[in-house]
């Protein structure tokens, strides 16, 4: 079988690539990425200065011996978005597409990075970050409609005619679903949705210390892994049938070819991994990638093109 594909109109070996925020906030990361066989990859969400974020421990990953996911409260750490501009001009393009995903604490910092974005002669493919669940006073921008309108307005007259992508926080009704997506339609530019982030401002709990187990906000932070998987299963088809002119990047729940053919199956036509690789390191993909090929041959399919989307109902 062929895992290969395209997006926006850039080839691409195969469809996996790392979700933003894991194994990409510094240049070993990005190299290790670059050398792995992810199809593409993103870099960690970045703001217009350098942060340290949350104290720690700030990332678990959640029941010991059988983890079925994680919690984080990473509070946007990151080296800045010059540090990432820079990335994108050494980058190897030939070898996989690059993501750069950006999540400014204001409407005026998300600005002055596109700005600086907009002249950059390289194709790296912006993913716009609306929904970090995690910064202590900031409200999600995915859960804001009419701050989610008012930054899409201001960013895409920024960046022009070029294509973006924005990664949106989980919804988990069908009204939210049809007004974030009546809100997207309206923006040509935005070529793409990432869904989903974690799920946000979850709380677990160690029985034998009677405790919160990561340090920021009490406690609370964003859920990943194979709890999602449902949840983010749904916003990719609910986006995917509601944005017939945009791709659908998945994310959410993809630890083996199996997952990775369900997102594929709801419609994404990319599918990220985040927990799965913050456990396992970027020899995933590898893996990842022969399972999915050993699913397709098993059912005949010789291309993602012959299901991707193709999920039934009864
Ligand atoms: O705490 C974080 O850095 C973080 N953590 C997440 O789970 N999603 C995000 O988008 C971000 Cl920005």
């Amino acid at each position: 079988p062929n895992l290969a594909t395209t997006f926006l109109d850039l080839p691409l070996n195969n469809p996996l690539m790392n979700a933003s925020g894991v194994w990409c906030s510094v240049g070993s990361q990005l190299e290790a990425l670059q050398e792995s066989e992810a199809g593409a990859m993103v870099t960690k969400s970045c703001t217009l200065q350098p942060r340290d974020g949350n104290p720690e421990p700030r990332y678990r990953v959640l029941n010991g011996d059988k983890p079925w996911g994680s919690i984080n409260s990473m509070g946007l750490p990151n080296e800045g978005f010059a540090y990432y501009l820079r990335y994108t001009e050494r980058h190897d393009y030939e070898s996989k597409p690059l993501f750069i995903s950006i999540s400014g604490l204001t409407l005026d910092d998300n600005l002055a990075m596109i700005d600086g974005l907009k002249d950059a002669v390289t194709p790296a493919i912006l993913e716009i970050n609306l929904s970090c669940p995690n910064v202590p006073g900031k409200a999600q921008l995915g859960y804001d409609f009419d701050a989610m309108d008012t930054l899409l307005a201001e960013v895409t007259s920024g960046y022009g005619q070029r294509s973006l992508g924005v990664k949106l926080p989980p919804y988990f009704d069908i009204a939210h679903f049809d007004e974030a997506a009546a809100i997207l339609n309206r923006y040509p530019t935005v070529a793409f949705v990432t869904c989903i982030n974690s799920i946000g401002n979850a709380l677990a709990i160690d029985i034998d210390s009677e405790s919160v187990i990561i340090k920021p906000k009490d406690g609370f932070g964003g859920l990943g892994g194979d709890y999602v998987l449902p949840t983010a299963l749904a916003n990719v088809n609910a986006f995917y049938r509601r944005c017939p002119e945009k791709a659908i990047i998945g994310c959410g729940g993809v630890k083996s070819g199996q997952e990775a053919f369900m997102h594929i199956l709801a419609g994404a036509t990319l599918v990220q991994m985040g927990t799965a690789l913050y456990e396992e390191g970027p020899g995933i993909f590898a893996r990842v990638k022969a399972e999915l090929s050993e699913i397709m041959e098993k059912k005949g399919y010789s291309s993602l093109s012959q299901f991707h989307g193709k999920l039934k109902t009864l």
